[in-house]
């Protein structure tokens, strides 16, 4: 019996990934072949339903850097108690002299970058984390049941910084890009301090735990979309360390889940301000507050060293980023800080300071590195991270 010749199967996603990953030229290499829908592996099933924005207005607190000590730190922590997200402004001490305007050079750097010929950005794609820098579209490509509108070139800056680290960014951006790690690093400085004296440990707590000196950057290039509808440009997540310092452009598009006081829950757009960083709470510091080491635990008694989570007092909050209709990338650049002592013996768990019989420990202790497996093995859509670590 004869039989029809039936169409070729679609490609499966596998296949499609497979495809737009051999292109090593990201989703900018989409806009640059001119797409004008948004493929299948970008589409998500319906990216803006479900929860409200929030009314024009709502906006997210705002610290001040240049107020007394005591003033910032009630101010940071109360930011950081109710809605996990704040725009930190005064936070350089100098204005920056004219051409040399920071964040803003970065911004730029990273953008040139990611508008270079496809020839000169291909050599530069890829996922290897042990090189200390790669360039590729969503870290969790292959582990998100849809990916998202956006390029990064991830940076790992510590612990165990490569010394030739500056030599392995892309030339377009790297001295840009430390240049302005130094700034961040500073600011991040400020804010740990007011944040551990807002939970009544004395400003120097979340330094001493080495919270500076865990550090990722990931500077994120989202193209123009043809369908901004369509897709996303990072999914509804929360950040995995520490502290999380950002700064944006000036096209928009971050939101923060937010409860009101009537406990209705909307989308806050989070508008650029000139000359303000947005600071958001981890899910270590949600969760941390005590790091032991098991070396230093005289006749296995628990003796906690570090202190540095706060037992669900700062929350680490859901955010996420959308797209819109304009013809401009947007660029971000996001300082991912986390404890840089990272031992098989080094515990981290709730503060005793914050713990008592009325407000008992609500996680267990890990090590990071059991908390950075879980990570790397998730999609980034899901607020399961800290999950595992609940009593
Ligand atoms: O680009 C942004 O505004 C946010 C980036 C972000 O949320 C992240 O990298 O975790
Ligand atoms: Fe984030």
């Amino acid at each position: 019996m004869a039989s029809a010749s039936l169409p070729a199967p679609a490609p499966g996603r596998a296949a499609l990934l497979k495809a737009f990953e051999e292109s090593r030229t990201g989703v900018r290499g989409l806009v640059e072949s001119g797409v004008s829908t948004v493929p299948d592996i970008f589409r998500h099933p319906d990216p803006y339903a479900s929860i409200p924005l929030a009314p024009p207005g709502a906006s997210i607190p705002v610290v001040d850097l240049s107020l007394p000590f005591p003033d910032a730190a009630a101010a940071a922590s109360s930011a950081a108690r109710t809605w996990g997200f704040f725009h930190l402004i005064n936070y350089q001490q100098q204005p920056p002299a004219a051409g040399d305007e920071y964040p803003a050079r970065a911004l730029a750097a990273v953008r040139a970058f990611n508008e270079l010929p496809a020839a000169e950005r291909a050599p530069h794609y890829g996922r290897a984390v042990d090189g200390g820098v790669n360039y590729s579209t969503n870290v969790d490509l292959y582990n998100s049941p849809a990916a998202s509108w956006r390029d990064t070139i991830q940076i790992m800056l510590g612990p165990n910084r490569r010394p030739d680290l500056a030599a392995r960014i892309p030339a377009a951006c790297s001295a840009e890009v430390l240049e302005w790690e130094g700034i961040a690093t500073a600011a991040a400085r400020a804010v740990m301090g007011l944040l551990s004296e807002g939970l009544g440990l004395g400003a120097a707590a979340l330094e001493e735990a080495s919270c500076l000196e865990g550090k990722v950057m990931a500077c994120h290039y989202y193209p123009h979309c043809p369908e901004p509808e369509r897709t996303m440009g990072i999914v509804p997540h929360t950040d995995p360390g520490v502290l999380t310092v950002l700064a944006q452009d000036h096209i928009g598009g971050l939101q923060v889940k937010h409860q009101d006081e009537e406990g209705r829950t909307c989308w806050v757009e989070v508008k650029p301000v000139p000359g303000a960083l947005v600071i958001n709470v981890g899910d270590l510091l949600q969760v941390q507050s005590d790091c032991l080491s098991q070396s230093q635990l005289p006749n296995s008694s628990v003796q906690p060293i570090h202190q540095i989570m706060s037992n669900d007092i700062y929350p680490s909050v859901e955010h996420r980023v959308t797209l819109n209709t304009r013809e401009e990338p947007r660029v971000s650049i996001a300082i991912f800080f986390s404890p840089g002592k990272r031992g098989d013996s080094v515990f981290y768990g709730p503060l005793p300071g914050l713990v008592s019989s009325e407000n008992p420990p609500k996680y267990r202790n890990f090590t990071m590195g059991e908390f950075f497996g879980k990570f790397f093995s998730r999609d980034f859509a899901s607020k399961a991270l800290i999950e595992p670590f609940k009593l």
